[in-house]
């Protein structure tokens, strides 16, 4: 199973959301962005630089949220979603083909990779 950490970037009431590309797995569907762990890396560790690798912010992780295991059919992961404060930098699409900041109750309306699905609901009543 693959271990995977992402990001509830809050900003103004909003979370930041990225879109997967036409090159990445789960092509265009919209993600929290992180990735996966290293070897001998911690959650902490691997969500910080994630997210400067992909979008070339900074941020603290605060809160580790939920995780949900999902099987894709071809791989399984292990997602961990941690509430995340904004720190500072301009975002850069480095990975990603789009990101935008939505309301919570926003995050319904879209195309989800599906193992995030979980998540869409506890948000509403977290952020
Ligand atoms: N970062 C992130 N990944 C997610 C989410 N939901 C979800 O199913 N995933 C999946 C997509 C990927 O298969 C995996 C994260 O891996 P990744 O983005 O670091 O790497 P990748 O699979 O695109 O790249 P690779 O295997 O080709 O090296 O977890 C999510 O909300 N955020």
């Amino acid at each position: 199973m693959i271990e995977v950490v992402c990001a509830i970037i809050v900003k103004d009431d909003k979370i930041l959301i990225a879109q997967r590309s036409e090159e990445m797995k789960l092509p265009l569907k919209w993600e929290f962005p992180g990735g996966k762990l290293n070897e001998g890396e911690d959650e902490e560790q691997a969500i910080i630089r994630e997210i400067k690798e992909e979008l070339n912010v900074e941020i603290i992780p605060l809160k580790r949220l939920s995780s949900n295991i999902h099987d894709y059919g071809s791989f399984k992961i292990k997602l961990t979603a941690y509430l995340c404060d904004f720190i500072g930098g301009e975002i850069v699409l480095l990975e990603h083909k789009d990101f935008k900041f939505v309301k919570s109750e926003d995050l319904i309306n879209h195309d989800f990779a599906e193992a995030d699905i979980p998540f869409i609901e506890e948000l509403k009543t977290l952020v």
